[in-house]
């Protein structure tokens, strides 16, 4: 496609073709949209983060898609929203005030590595690609690396495992990437770590079973998003706490971005809720993104008014 009104939302894309999508948006809406580089993979290819900004030294509110390299929809959902973006600034005055007090930081591509290998040799792949020392399986679950209830019994010491918390926490380099910038840019108000499927909000933690001290809001919010998404397409999400909601896990990356301050610090579970599951179809692009999309206004709206 040569720019982003032609560019095929209704199609899951390889990673060549994201990656230039990610390059027309920022060549097309250089006013409002640049890339930035906030690391590289283990196979040494450039973690992508599009910063949408309308001015100098904001807070910040962070959404980050394909973390589990399988989950297709997730990336999927984040270029349309992205364009959806770039649209509605200006026209819509809810998102052009939180264009005017925040930036949005999107990293859709979260794991690389992973996302090329479903592409290439096994579409169900979830980890990160880094070999595991002393061991024939690779890859760690970068949803189980983070610094916080870091190998507890949500998580597999097992390197073979999907859910292997890996040899030290933040020992990949998708992860450590993410925490080096949150440290970095200090004034992150929001973070929405985005996985399929489930059709879930989830909010701290899930190391634990004592309620975050913000409980009482994070649930009051996730109600509020989820009926929001919900009035589109009537998709039914459940919402509450990880650990009550899903299972234990620990290590997780919404436990750690809490722990650092960031009070709005959700995953999302997309569609579905196991009839195609990570396999779903192109023709749900669209409705998930559009209904998604209205959780995200939702949690970015409150953000900016709290
Ligand atoms: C199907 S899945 N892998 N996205 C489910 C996902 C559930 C979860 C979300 C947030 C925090 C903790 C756990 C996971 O196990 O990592
Ligand atoms: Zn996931």
């Amino acid at each position: 496609p040569r720019s982003t009104d032609d560019f095929v939302y209704t199609a899951y894309h390889d990673l060549n073709s994201i990656y230039s999508f990610m390059d027309m948006l920022v060549a097309e809406n250089s006013n409002l949209v640049s890339k930035i580089v906030i690391g590289q993979s283990y196979e040494n290819r450039p973690l992508n983060v599009l910063k949408f900004s309308t001015g100098a030294n904001r807070p910040g509110i962070w959404i980050d898609t394909g973390i589990h390299s399988r989950e297709w929809i997730t990336p999927a959902s984040a270029i349309w929203s992205a364009k959806k973006i770039v649209t509605d600034y200006g026209r819509d005055p809810v998102l052009t005030d939180i264009l005017n007090n925040y930036d949005i930081f999107l990293e859709i591509i979260a794991n690389p590595d992973g996302f090329v290998y479903t592409h290439s040799n096994d579409r169900m792949w979830r980890k990160t690609r880094k070999p595991n020392p002393g061991s024939s399986c690779v890859g760690v679950d970068p949803n189980r690396n983070w610094e916080i209830g870091f190998g507890g019994p949500g998580a597999s010491s097992n390197p073979c495992s999907q859910t292997y918390h890996g040899p030290s926490v933040h020992s990949e380099p998708e992860v450590k990437a993410i925490v080096d910038f949150v440290k970095s840019h200090g004034k992150l108000k929001a973070f929405l770590s985005i996985h399929s499927y489930s059709q879930m909000l989830l909010y701290p933690y899930g190391y634990t079973r004592t309620s975050a001290k913000d409980q009482v809001e994070l649930h009051e919010l996730a109600r509020k998003a989820v009926s929001e998404l919900q009035s589109l397409h009537n998709t039914a999400y459940t919402y509450g706490s990880v650990i009550t909601t899903i299972y234990q896990a620990d290590g997780i990356t919404v436990d750690w971005t809490y722990e650092q301050g960031i009070k709005y610090s959700y995953t999302f579970e997309l569609r579905d809720t196991g009839r195609y599951g990570f396999l779903l179809p192109a023709d749900q692009i669209i409705p998930t993104a559009e209904e998604t999309w209205l959780a995200l206004m939702a949690i970015m709206e409150h953000t900016k008014n709290n």
